[in-house]
């Protein structure tokens, strides 16, 4: 297969060694190029944090902006040209706690984007801090006797706010996770991805062993059926214990661009229009 989306050799790379992300690079380079997509056309946009690195460690076009903000720049690029393969990818920190409130609004207009998030359940980057997906309990830099809050649980969020595509994978299970970011890619509207990435630096208590231990490839589940799809996200949030695969998906929504004014009469990308651009301005009082 052509030598597409190269990634930069480990000794260039600033992540911690045993880290996860090694893996996720792998599994996001071999997931693009079996679905031989042109480099050209594909655009992560991430935020801060040691998983918002990624797009700078791969060879294709990336914005890599502010802490929390990856998912609303990846929004609006697709916005301004749905043609291209976008992505927004970064840590549980940055698109959960920091970028919350994007992840809440932006999954209800259904963008054809992919949403692939590195979960290693700490804040990496800033030394190990409890972030919104740390366990009860878990011991970290700033919580020396245990996080005591419920973790964020983002499944559920996403099913119950109408997203399209949400799935569960983990790095450790290379196959499984690069079989759920293809489907994911292919799947016309808004994608989430949740991926359990271990940090071996500063989360000890969340491991590559104890991700092995408490995860399950899911069988027989219908992703289909929101109720027992929603019911699946509370059990296994609350049991520790993960169903790895796709846990909900629909393809009767349009997507934020089948609804775009400026996009439904032309399937010209807003970026080649100036009179569309004009009026967008306009309506935003500029
Ligand atoms: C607005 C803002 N707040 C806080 C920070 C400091 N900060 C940088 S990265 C980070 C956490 C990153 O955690 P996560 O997104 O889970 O990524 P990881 O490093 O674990 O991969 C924080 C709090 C920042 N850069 N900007
Ligand atoms: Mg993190």
């Amino acid at each position: 297969m052509e030598d597409k989306f190269k990634i930069a050799k480990n000794e260039d790379i600033a992540w911690c060694p045993g880290c996860g992300n090694f893996s996720l690079l792998r599994i996001i380079q071999s997931a693009l190029k079996e679905l031989d997509m042109d480099p050209k056309n594909t655009v992560i946009s991430s935020g801060i944090g040691q998983a918002a690195k990624m797009p700078q460690y791969i060879d294709l076009n990336f914005y890599n902006g502010l802490h929390g903000r990856g998912l609303p720049v990846a929004v609006a690029i697709k916005m301004a040209n749905p043609n291209l393969n976008v992505i927004a990818e970064g840590g549980d920190g940055d698109m959960y706690g920091e970028g919350g409130n994007h992840f809440i609004h932006n999954v209800r207009r259904n963008p054809d984007i992919v949403h692939l998030v590195h979960d290693n359940q700490v804040y990496g980057l800033t030394k190990g801090q409890g972030s919104p997906t740390s366990s009860i309990g878990q011991k970290t830099s700033l919580q020396l006797n245990g996080v005591t809050s419920i973790p964020f649980n983002p499944i559920a969020v996403a099913i119950s706010l109408g997203a399209t595509f949400v799935a569960k994978a983990f790095t450790g299970d290379m196959q499984g996770t690069k079989e759920i970011i293809k489907a994911a890619i292919q799947h016309k509207g808004y994608a989430l991805v949740d991926i359990f990435d271990p940090c071996p630096s500063f989360n000890k208590t969340n491991t590559f062993k104890w991700y092995q231990e408490h995860t399950y490839k899911l069988e027989g589940h219908d992703p289909a059926d929101r109720e027992k799809a929603l019911k699946l996200a509370f059990d296994d949030h609350e049991r520790e214990m993960f169903g790895l695969g796709i846990i909900y998906k629909r393809e009767d929504i349009p997507t934020q661009e089948d609804n775009m004014w400026f996009y439904k009469d032309s399937k010209k990308p807003l970026y080649e229009r100036k009179a569309a651009i004009e009026r967008v301005l306009h309506k935003l009082g500029m």
